[in-house]
Parts: C-alpha cells; sequence; structure tokens
C-alpha cells in the first residue's frame, strides 16, 4: 500500500509544473524547463547547476533556423554565455522572426544520447506549450529532485507513452437542433489529460457499421463560427446526416489545433497573417504538420459497442488510425462543406500538404 504517485500520475504533475515555469527532473538524469514559461530567476539557477545546458527545439523549428538538426527530428542548441530568457524564447518563438530573421550562430550538439532530451520535448509537448526546452544534466536525479522539492519523472514512461485509458464517467440526454434523440457521454483520461465527448444519436445498432464522425475541437470554428477553416460547417453538417439518418454517432475529441493545443493554434494563424501557410506554420512554430492521437476516436467507439463505422471524412489518416485501433471502417462517406473565400487556400493546402481528398 502507497499514498506515493504512480508513473502516469508523475506525468501529470509533470506537465502541469512546466506549464507553471516548475522544473520537472527526468530519471535519466535531466533537469528541465519549458522556454515558453521560463523566468530569469529559473534561468538562472538553471545554469548554476553546472556546465553545459543545452536549449532543446525540435528539427522543424531547426530547419527554420537554419541551424543543423543531427539528432533527427530534435536538435540541441549549446547555450552561448549572452543567453537570456528573451534570447531563449526568440529561439523558441517564431513570433518575431522576420524582423530579426538571424539569431545565430546557432551551435548544434552532435555527441551525447539525445534520448532524453527528445523525451523532454515530448512532454512540453504533452504540456500544449511551444516544443522548446532548457535542459541542464545532473549526476543524481532522485537526490536533486527530493532536494528541491520537483516532480521526479521517468524518461522511458515519456518517450513511450501509452494511450491513456479511458472511462466513461457520465452520459445523459440531450434534445438538440440535429435531433431530439441525442445523448451526450463524456469520457475522461486516466491520465488527467482533456475529456472527450460523444454524442450518439438516435439508437444506432451495434451490430452494424454506424455513421461516425471524429471531429477535433476548433474554439474558433465551432463555436465563433470563423471563416478560417472549414469546422464550424462540417461539425453542423455531420449532426445534420446523423439526424436525417436518424442514428449516428459524433465524437468530440479535445485536440484543439491539431492537437498543438489553442494558444499555439493562434501562434499559427498570427504565422498566417504573416503569409504562411497552415503546414508551413506549424513547422515553424516546431511541430509536426497534425500532433493527433487518433487512437482516442477508436477507444471510445470500442468501449461504445461499435466495431464498424462509416465514417464521415475527407482526411484518410483518419481511416488508416481508426482501422490500426481494429475498427473496420466499411466506406468514406465524404464531408465537403462550408467552403468560402477566407478558407479556399486552407483548404486547397490540405488537400496537396496533408492528403486530404477533394
Ligand atoms: N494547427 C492548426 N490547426 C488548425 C488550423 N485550422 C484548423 N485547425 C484545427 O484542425 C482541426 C480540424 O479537424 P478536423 O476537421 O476534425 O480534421 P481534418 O483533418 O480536417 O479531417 P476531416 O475534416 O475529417 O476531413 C481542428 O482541431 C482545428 O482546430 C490551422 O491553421 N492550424
Ligand atoms: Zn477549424
Amino acid at each position: 500500500m502507497t499514498f506515493a504517485p504512480d508513473t502516469t500520475e508523475r506525468l501529470a504533475r509533470a506537465r502541469a509544473d512546466l506549464r507553471t515555469g516548475v522544473p520537472v527532473v527526468m530519471s535519466s538524469g535531466l533537469v528541465i524547463l519549458a522556454v515558453e514559461t521560463l523566468t530569469k530567476d529559473r534561468f538562472d539557477s538553471l545554469r548554476s547547476i553546472g556546465p553545459d545546458p543545452v536549449l532543446a527545439i525540435t528539427g522543424w523549428r531547426a530547419h527554420t533556423l537554419k541551424a543543423h538538426a543531427y539528432d533527427g527530428d530534435i536538435a540541441r542548441i549549446a547555450l552561448p554565455s549572452f543567453a537570456t530568457v528573451t534570447w531563449a524564447r526568440s529561439i523558441a518563438d517564431p513570433a518575431d522572426d522576420l524582423n530579426h530573421p538571424m539569431k545565430g550562430p546557432l551551435k548544434t550538439l552532435r555527441d551525447g544520447p539525445a534520448g532524453p532530451v527528445h523525451a523532454a520535448i515530448s512532454l512540453a509537448k504533452s504540456a500544449q506549450l511551444l516544443p522548446s526546452v532548457l535542459c541542464a544534466p545532473v549526476l543524481d536525479p532522485k537526490s536533486f529532485a527530493a532536494a528541491n522539492d520537483l516532480t521526479l519523472v521517468s524518461t522511458d514512461a515519456i518517450s513511450d507513452p501509452e494511450a491513456s485509458p479511458l472511462t466513461r464517467v457520465v452520459h445523459a440526454g440531450l434534445p438538440m437542433d440535429a435531433s431530439e434523440a441525442g445523448r451526450v457521454h463524456i469520457f475522461r483520461p486516466d491520465d488527467g489529460g482533456e475529456e472527450h465527448y460523444a454524442i450518439e444519436i438516435g439508437h444506432p445498432d451495434r451490430g452494424k457499421p454506424v455513421l461516425a464522425r471524429l471531429h477535433s475541437a476548433c474554439f474558433t470554428g465551432d463555436v465563433l463560427g470563423s471563416l478560417k477553416c472549414d469546422c464550424g460547417p462540417q461539425l453542423r453538417g455531420a449532426m445534420a446526416q446523423m439526424g436525417s439518418e436518424g442514428a449516428g454517432v459524433l465524437l468530440y475529441l479535445n485536440q484543439e489545433g491539431r492537437g498543438i493545443g489553442l494558444a499555439n493554434k493562434m501562434r499559427a494563424y498570427s504565422l498566417q497573417d504573416q503569409g504562411f501557410d497552415t503546414v508551413e506554420a506549424n513547422h515553424r512554430l516546431g511541430f509536426a504538420d497534425d500532433e493527433r492521437d487518433f487512437r482516442i476516436g477508436g477507444e471510445i467507439l470500442q468501449k461504445m459497442g461499435f466495431s464498424q463505422v462509416r465514417l464521415l471524412t475527407n482526411n484518410p489518416a483518419k481511416i488508416a488510425k481508426l482501422e490500426s485501433c481494429g475498427l473496420d471502417v466499411t466506406e468514406r462517406v465524404p464531408l465537403r462543406v462550408g467552403e468560402n473565400r477566407h478558407n479556399q487556400a486552407y483548404l486547397a493546402t490540405k488537400a496537396s500538404k496533408s492528403g486530404h481528398l477533394l
């Protein structure tokens, strides 16, 4: 019997720590701080630990900064003696890139293990922060964490995260425009992450393919009626189709901004104001085109008793991911609604760069 948090619970704490600017200690012997929430005091403390702290960024961000990424999809930059919090932020955050394109010379490291640094960046991403961390080595991570009252996390657990199991916490009826026979189910992950919702329409037969949609949260499109994307019309179009067929299930997955979070999506929008397209903006921020984990959708559908789906989507990646979770996608049902003059280029980019079907 113990009250001590387990590996998953420690990860949840670590994400909260990074978001509040508190360092996290990794079992492989690194103390890390997220650049986005870095303060001068903590920066100075980290430097006082010893020599050789590094600033880690992703390969995408390194590419934008014309820095060598010897570690593949991440790069470790040796911290120059003149480095300040503002300097570190300018490396992590592309907001000012066009005004100050020359940040270097940046010396990236080739030697030494990159795996733990890779894990540290994954942790920052899962905290929905800019994917950049300051790392300093410590010889005895356990003692360092205990002495400073910091969270100690397993590097292996971050490097190889399993999808957290989801529990259905409640469901209740909800009459809606699309159908009066609506029901909302709330699913909560065990790891303290975002909850996801399933909107069930009618009484879909569990023995037959269900009309289904995996919708990723889009605050700007779903709530504000943004014309920059097609999410709002897709959400309402999918619900209307389920309503008119009398049955269906829409998963509302809280993976805002293709999994990078609303703050980062708005950073991407600000870059789009500067002329970059939706994919380029993600890359300049250091993210891949799409950071979503569709295993969540697969698990919810299976927990609800569905094994066969007719999937409303234009995105072949969603079909592939559901099938890899063991679901049978018997049909792709196209969902082309909501095109307007503001989102034409966005939709064209999704087709040309992300493989969306027209
Ligand atoms: N990072 C980023 N996310 C965006 C942008 N525009 C929209 N999104 C997000 O993209 C996601 C769109 O989700 P979906 O419509 O479910 O997915 P999709 O990949 O377009 O696939 P289908 O609509 O099923 O064809 C939402 O999470 C939006 O918040 C953008 O410019 N940048
Ligand atoms: Zn949208």
